[in-house]
């Protein structure tokens, strides 16, 4: 199992290259299944997600081709196999985004039941619910989705969708699923990240009738056919976030070129009230900092507000910042699995139910710790990064999940880092 071996004290210098977005490249992937025309995506980013979720639809039957310049070319034309197996979909919960654009087109969809994950129990009711309200006739067995139309349907049915909370797939999901229903669908209390509009603006280029993408609600008239087209992934907010923390950690001064600050509003405020110079220029975001930072207490929220997957790298740079501060996890209720090994590496860190205590140390020493999911693997590289000698990060296939070549753009700025085969 791969690890990597951080020594630590560098500042980081220069410029990195932000990839595309994980979280756009995923459900942008599944809406190829929504025509048998060829889509090209432009700017998919190099992980092990990307990886899964080709695998998925490749096994459908859709033709893939993968360049080396990043491209994407997918032709769901010949699908045959409209089905998500387990084997697949309990490496990756995104495989759930099949779900609406399969129904939406071949009138059936069977999907593995994602399950739970480290960060929470994650349940799929209300993508469930909300495909039902369309039309859908879905049951649970086996472990698997089994959807289909009901007799003599050959489209979904536009519907008006209020989801008991803010889903972010889920509202992906009913997306795709109404861009190809018959008639008008609504989502209220939609999800907002900078990841919707990107798949919205991808759906009206292959020809679908969005408005409202970006706010809360979104009205789609469904189509009955929809075209090819070729689509740019956005840039991926949380890598850029993540990249932001380390220099803020670290000090120095780097360009994250490509990186949208315009998307990372609340991050960014928070490393300007803690001391650190962000600021937008022309095609990125640059970062300076230098000596400690102070502290800053923060809740996770839907965008636009904190985002969740932010919550444990900024984490790991309040552990080394003055003074004391309070973190607050809202989405997920099992998300504070780096705080642990963050207190392995020296930190002062307190869990009271939903609220990390952290009383900011001046250092932090390397040890062995262990990576337990996506985002707490990035909190402790950063910790690693400025923590004294050594430190090892175990189990780092979480980061190869959703990070492109995270250790190469760290050595690119001036990181002491390598993997450990
Ligand atoms: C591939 C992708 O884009 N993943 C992101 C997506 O995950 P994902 O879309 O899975 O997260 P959701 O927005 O759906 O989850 C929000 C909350 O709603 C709950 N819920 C959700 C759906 C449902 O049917 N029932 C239910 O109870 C979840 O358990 C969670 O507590 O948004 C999360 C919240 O920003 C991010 O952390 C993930 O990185
Ligand atoms: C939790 C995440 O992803 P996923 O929803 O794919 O598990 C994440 O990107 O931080």
């Amino acid at each position: 199992m791969d690890k990597l071996l951080i020594r630590g004290g560098r500042q980081l210098q220069g410029e990195v290259l932000i990839s595309g977005a994980k979280n756009a490249a995923l459900p942008e992937l599944c809406a190829t299944l929504l025509t048998a025309d060829p889509v090209t995506l432009l700017n998919v980013p190099r992980l092990q997600d990307v990886s899964t979720m080709l695998k998925l639809i490749r096994n459908m039957g859709v033709q893939i081709e993968r360049r080396d310049d990043g491209s994407v070319l997918a032709n769901a034309g010949g699908l045959t196999n409209p089905e998500a197996p387990y084997e697949l979909v309990k490496t990756m919960r995104a495989s759930v985004l099949a779900l609406g654009p399969l129904l939406a087109r071949f009138g059936e969809a069977t999907v593995s039941l994602p399950g739970g994950c480290a960060i929470g129990s994650r349940p799929v009711d209300q993508h469930i619910k909300g495909l039902q309200a369309m039309g859908a006739e879905i049951v649970v067995e086996h472990g698997y989705m089994i959807a289909k139309l009901p007799k003599g349907w050959t489209r979904l049915k536009g519907a008006r969708i209020a989801t008991d909370m803010v889903t972010v797939t889920g509202t992906e999901n009913f997306l795709m699923a109404a861009a190809l229903a018959e008639g008008e669908t609504i989502l209220e209390n939609a999800a907002q990240e900078p990841e919707i509009p990107d798949l919205a603006e991808m759906l009206i280029k292959m020809g679908a009738k969005i408005e409202g993408h970006g706010t809360s609600r979104i009205r789609i008239q469904g189509v009955e056919k929809l075209h090819g087209c070729t689509h740019q992934v956005v840039a991926d907010r949380i890598e850029t976030g993540t990249f932001l923390c380390a220099v803020a950690a670290t000090g120095g001064d780097v360009v994250l070129k490509h990186g949208r600050a315009d998307h990372l509003d609340a991050v960014v405020d928070k490393l300007r009230d803690a001391g650190a110079t962000v600021e937008a220029i022309d095609g990125g975001i640059r970062v300076k900092s230098q000596g400690r930072l102070k502290a800053q207490s923060f809740r996770t929220t839907e965008y636009p507000g904190f985002p969740t997957d932010m919550q444990a790298q900024f984490m790991a740079l309040n552990a080394i910042s003055h003074g004391p501060s309070k973190v607050t996890e809202t989405i997920f209720e099992n998300r504070f699995m780096h705080v642990n090994e963050l207190v392995r590496l020296g930190a002062h860190i307190q869990i009271d139910g939903k609220v990390s205590v952290i009383e900011g140390v001046p250092k932090l020493s390397g040890a062995t710790v262990m990576a337990t999911d996506l985002r707490a693997s990035a909190s402790l590289v950063i910790a690693g990064l400025v923590a004294d000698g050594e430190t090892v990060v175990d189990r780092i296939y979480h980061l190869d999940r959703g990070y492109d070549q995270m250790e190469a753009k760290l050595r690119g700025i001036g990181a002491d880092i390598e993997r450990i085969k």
